[in-house]
């Protein structure tokens, strides 16, 4: 019997670069986006890949959405293992403009979703009597807040809060709760970021925040979703069982806690 995982937000950028590890190493994966033309148009191209796949559409800030998503996964395929609570979305604002919309926005995407998530599939594993892992997407930016970026950190250091209180309550089921930490990834998140703090800036052009950002990088390189994919390979196989409540940075070298 294969494994299943659910990828939240999978449909691209690196949700979807896990999603296909897991894939490749024989998981069943219930890809997850609130984009559904992306979704159907990703769950084609891995389904053409002799991929076990299906897509569910959903909005992670909806509990109600991550339950019926748990629910979806539990109908196709029968029970689940893993749950990568990966959507996410980004601020750039200087704090100073900081608006009460910006602030629920990425708290409900960002930090309800992964409470959701975690609720949704913490209740599966129990109910199955069965292990289970739930891996979350943090940030170099839950271990360091930037500027510019201060809701988005505050966001992700509330993940890694969550992290570890999940991890101490749910560690009696032999649930394991982990996060994974990436550093500076050119998807579509970071040329969203890259083009805003160009437009705050008056010497930057497009680009050269992302260029400034990684220049910081000591392996010399800016981050690929394979590079994110195999963390979370490693959190969701037999090899990680005795680790929890960890936010594990995959950065090139770039903060170091
Ligand atoms: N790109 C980077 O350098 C880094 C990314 N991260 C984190 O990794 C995760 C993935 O980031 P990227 O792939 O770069 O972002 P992305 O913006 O490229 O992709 C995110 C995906 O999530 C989906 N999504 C957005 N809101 C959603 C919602 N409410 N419900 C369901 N799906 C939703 C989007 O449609 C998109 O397909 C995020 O949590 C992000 O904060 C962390 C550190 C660095
Ligand atoms: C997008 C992100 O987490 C950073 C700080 O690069």
């Amino acid at each position: 019997m294969s494994k299943v995982a659910v990828v939240t937000g999978s449909a691209g950028g690196l949700g979807r670069g896990i999603a296909e590890k897991l894939c490749s190493n024989g998981f069943s994966v219930v890809l997850h986006d609130i984009n559904e033309d992306l979704l159907n148009k990703t769950v084609e191209e891995l389904k053409g890949k002799n991929f076990d796949v299906i897509g569910v559409k959903g909005d992670v800030s909806k509990r109600e959405d991550q339950f019926n998503l748990v629910k979806e996964a539990v109908d196709k395929f029968g029970h689940l293992d893993v749950f990568v609570n990966n959507a996410g979305i980004d601020a750039v604002t200087p704090f100073l403009l900081i608006k009460e919309d910006e602030l629920n926005r990425l708290f409900r995407i960002n930090v309800n979703g992964v409470v959701f998530g975690t609720q949704a599939a913490a209740e599966q594993f129990i109910r199955q009597n069965t292990k289970g892992k739930i891996i979350n997407a943090c940030s170099i930016a839950g271990h360091e807040a930037y500027a510019m970026l201060g809701t988005y950190s505050a966001t992700k250091h509330a993940v890694r809060s969550f992290t570890h209180s999940a991890a101490k309550e749910l560690a009696k089921h032999q649930i394991t709760v982990n996060a994974y930490c990436p550093g500076i990834a050119k998807t579509k998140m970071w040329d969203r970021i890259d083009e805003e703090m160009v437009k705050y800036s008056d010497d930057l052009k497009p680009g050269e925040a992302f260029e400034k950002f990684s220049s910081e990088i000591a392996l010399q390189r800016y981050q690929t979703p394979e590079d994110v994919a195999n963390l979370v390979d490693f959190l969701a196989s037999d090899a990680s069982d005795y680790i929890t409540g960890q936010a594990i940075l995959t950065d090139g070298g770039l903060v170091y806690r």
